[in-house]
């Protein structure tokens, strides 16, 4: 056994575990950051997740973009369109060799980097694949999380794509069933839409996305404009001559079957805990297996603070870095608290949409006195002008006129939600701030100018 080495700062996982690192960094501490993926620097966002993902959507609305072009009397031939997938696919390949290769360049030179699994021996203690022990005075855990497989009959006997295996791929294939009306899914169905494939997008609940239930009805029927629909669970799958077969359970009990090229699996994600022996150390779990934390994200042995996906609350990456800082101030000495009552989300399919605070049926379980206003892009000159017939914002107030959530579906949602989130960052998160702003005409600001004026 080798000697035991010790930190000021152990960090697992080479993702946003880098946000505690970078702090660490900053102070000139001593790190030791050990990651089983040091080939993919950056985790999941860099390499599987955000950029590359949204890099492909950037193509899609290039595609979509010129095919819809004559509504604005641009003309083009729309049957001589051709899309590169291959090319579309290698550009956003480099794009995240170039983002988790400027990673991997700060972290060697940063700080110590152990290419290997970890796990818990002792407090604060872990031991390598290759049995170096290290041990660290803070300690960081940032493992993330993996995609869920559901047991559906014959999936293990079966090709099938997770969002990261698409990632993969060289060639479009004709025809797409996506299972899984979530993030994944939803992004997914829009990309290869727009790229030409003939998408079947099964989901689960009856809308789309677990949004305010207006704005998931919104997008549920925009989707059809696009995306083939079914409503139903997946419970079999096989595959014949190059053809998935997926059998769909409807909410009925009835059953019917669906066809394509290829299959992909979207049907949600789970924090990566198993193999960490965290009871070695003292760290608990809840019953889905996230590290439990408090809110100030220390778990439950002394020093050992966890953050990101691992801790199963919302799964985004501004919201890991947030966290990670947040972790980062209390394990030297803060008293900071993370509030998510102010933590946004996009979706960046078509129509976009993002979010902020609380839904309306969220205001009515909790038995709030709440009001409502909604506004369609096309109310403002700028909705107007662009078209832009697929948006719809809606506000939710309590009785003081404080900002309980806002939602919106449309162009640029998840730029328009900021000077919400900005708001609800304002103590007592009065509306006044918003209603008072002066909004730029005509831009597409005016959307949430007019939802605040329209109280
Ligand atoms: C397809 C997709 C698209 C997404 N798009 C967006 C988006 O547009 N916007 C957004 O905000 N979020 C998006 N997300 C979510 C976002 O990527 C994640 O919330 C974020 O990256 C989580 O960071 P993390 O550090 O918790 O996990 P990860 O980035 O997954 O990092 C975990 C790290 O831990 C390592 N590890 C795991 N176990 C061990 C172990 N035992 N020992 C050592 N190392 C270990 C892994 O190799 C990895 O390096 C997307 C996710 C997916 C899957
Ligand atoms: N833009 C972003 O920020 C972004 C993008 C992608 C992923 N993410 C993150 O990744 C996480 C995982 O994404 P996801 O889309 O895999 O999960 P998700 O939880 O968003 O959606 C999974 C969906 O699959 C459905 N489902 C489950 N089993 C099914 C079955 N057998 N048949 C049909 N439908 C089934 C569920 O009802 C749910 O609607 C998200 O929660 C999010 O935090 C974020």
């Amino acid at each position: 056994m080798s000697a035991l080495e010790t930190f000021d700062v152990l960090i697992i996982g080479g993702g946003s575990g880098l946000t505690a690192a970078y702090y660490a960094e900053q102070d000139s501490r001593r790190i030791a950051l050990v990651t089983d993926r040091p080939d993919a620097m950056g985790g999941t966002c860099v390499n599987f997740g955000c950029i590359p993902t949204k890099t492909l959507i950037a193509a899609a609305r290039a595609a979509d973009a010129v095919r819809e072009a004559h509504h604005f009397g641009v003309h083009v031939d729309t049957d001589t369109i051709e899309i590169d997938f291959a090319g579309i696919m290698s550009r956003m390949r480099a794009a995240r060799t170039k983002a988790a290769d400027g990673a991997r360049q700060w972290v060697e030179n940063s700080m110590t980097l152990f290419d290997s699994s970890a796990t818990f021996v002792g407090e604060r203690e872990i031991e390598t694949a290759t049995g170096q022990r290290i041990r660290g005075e803070r300690v960081f855990i940032a493992t993330g999380s993996a995609p869920v497989i559901p047991s559906i009959d014959g999936l293990a006997d079966i090709e099938y794509w997770t969002s990261a295996d698409v990632l993969e791929r060289s060639e479009c294939p004709a025809s797409l069933i996506v299972v899984g009306g979530g993030y994944i899914g939803c992004e997914m169905a829009c990309f290869f839409a727009a790229m030409g494939t003939q998408v079947t997008l099964v989901h689960s609940n009856a809308t789309l996305l677990a949004e305010d239930d207006e704005i998931s009805e919104h997008v549920t029927e925009h989707f059809d404009d696009r995306v083939a629909r079914c409503h139903g669970r997946a419970v079999a799958v096989r595959q014949d001559d190059g053809m998935t077969h997926v059998t769909l359970r409807s909410d009925a009990g009835d059953e019917s079957d669906i066809s394509a090229k290829a299959l992909l699996i979207a049907t949600g994600r789970a924090p990566v805990t198993q193999s960490l022996g965290l009871a070695h150390a003292g760290i608990e779990t809840d019953d889905s297996g996230a590290i439990v934390v408090d809110a100030g994200m220390a778990t439950t042995a002394p020093g050992v603070y966890a953050y990101g996906d691992v801790i199963g609350r919302a799964a985004f990456k501004h919201t890991s870095s947030s966290e990670g800082e947040i972790a980062y101030r209390n394990a030297f000495g803060g008293d900071r608290q993370m509030d998510y009552a102010s933590n946004p989300h996009a979706v960046f399919c078509r129509p976009e949409v993002a979010g902020v605070g609380l839904r309306e049926a969220d205001c009515h379980d909790q038995g709030l006195d709440y009001r409502v206003s909604r506004l369609a892009y096309t109310d403002t000159a700028r909705g107007q002008i662009e078209q832009a017939s697929d948006g719809l914002a809606k506000l939710i107030v309590d009785d003081d006129e404080r900002i309980l959530g806002c939602h919106i579906a449309g162009p640029e949602a998840s730029v328009l939600i900021q000077e919400v989130v900005v708001a609800m960052n304002t103590p007592g998160a009065p509306a006044a701030c918003v209603q008072r702003a002066i909004h730029i005409h005509p831009s597409l600001s005016e959307v949430v100018g007019t939802l605040f004026e329209t109280l």
